[in-house]
């Protein structure tokens, strides 16, 4: 599941040039040097968390031809014959590997390949098998791209002073899903949206791009930004149940993908959350009478139900969950 599938915002009318969000750039590294370093780190993630819900992360070891090989694996899926991309189509949202190239409300003008991603031994049979190397080069970024995601989550739950051992535990056997996609070259002049404004399920999402189009709205004005990307860094945004586990404190980030007028683009997204029917709940360290809890506990089989029963509605996932305060 690559994203909550609805519109999170009325359809807004991009503009042609958007201001770059001024992102906050994470060494990595520097989580594990100093004791005091990792504190300056887990600072600079929460702020990051907190004031706009993503950034993006410099030197986390995934090497390069390893980023590369995704990128080529994921475009050479798309351009590989109808019938072998057509054995994963299906209308079943709750299947493990699915390819959906209809354009709904949700992916304009997207074509998605969505897999789980962990444990890596118990899906990657069901991966596609062309191109060839698909299964070697996306497996080795999952793994890569999973140790940095549980590493990022381990900083957050620190700066939230949470219980790690349980949350660590239900990561360890969470689910990982890999939204693979991939965007045509824009034919028409200005700017096209490919996929509509929505926010993530998970807790965090981390995003390897071929080329721009990410474009964020920002926390504070509602206004959209577009994410600009060093080749070798990763982009990371807050997803709905970290919202809820944080209890409001960080907020899911509502994001949408723009059309490149050069190229056609490709992006891997990486979504972690906790195993399919483990409740996400507000956490109860953050919760007291000053901070009642704000959300209803959800599990991911949740949400595929909300997902399957919202049919004539727009409201996004994280509003069925909050609580009304008034
Ligand atoms: O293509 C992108 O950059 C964004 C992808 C995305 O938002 C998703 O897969 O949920
Ligand atoms: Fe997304």
């Amino acid at each position: 599941m690559s994203a909550t599938m609805y519109n999170l915002v009325p359809p807004l009318v991009p503009v042609e040039r958007l201001e770059p969000m001024q992102m906050p750039v994470i060494d990595f590294s520097k989580l594990h040097q100093t004791s005091k370093s990792r504190s300056l780190v887990i600072r600079e993630i929460a702020t990051a968390c907190r004031d706009i819900g993503c950034f993006q992360v410099i030197n986390h070891g995934i090497r390069k031809s390893v980023m590369k090989g995704a990128l080529q694996a994921a475009s050479e899926f798309f351009e590989s014959s109808p019938k072998s991309k057509a054995k994963f189509i299906s209308p079943d949202i709750t299947k493990p590997v699915r390819y959906d190239c209809s354009n709904d409300g949700l992916s304009k003008s997207r074509s998605l390949l969505k897999h789980y991603a962990h444990p890596l031994d118990e899906w990657i049979h069901f991966w596609p098998q062309e191109p060839p190397s698909y299964r070697e080069k996306m497996g080795k970024y999952a793994v890569e791209i999973r140790r940095v995601a549980l590493d990022i989550l381990d900083a957050i739950f620190q700066s939230l002073g949470l219980h790690q051992a349980y949350i660590r535990e239900k990561l360890e056997q969470g689910m990982q899903f890999l939204a693979v996609n991939s965007y045509p070259q824009s034919t028409k002049p200005g700017v096209t949206v490919g996929l509509a404004p929505h926010s993530d399920y998970g807790f965090i999402t981390l995003i390897l791009p071929s080329c721009p189009g990410l474009e964020v709205m920002e926390h504070h004005t509602k206004s959209w930004k577009t994410v600009l990307q060093p080749s070798d860094a990763i982009h990371v945004h807050v997803g709905d149940h970290l919202e809820v586990l944080s209890n409001g404190i960080f907020r899911t980030l509502v994001h949408r993908a723009v059309l490149h007028s050069e190229k056609n683009r490709v992006s891997v997204a990486s979504i972690h959350g906790f195993p399919m029917d483990e409740k996400v709940k507000s956490a109860g360290e953050l919760v007291d009478e000053e901070h009642p809890k704000l959300y209803r506990e959800s599990s991911f089989k949740d949400f595929l139900d909300f997902l399957l029963s919202r049919r004539n509605n727009n409201e996004s996932y994280i509003e069925s969950l909050r609580i009304s305060t008034i």
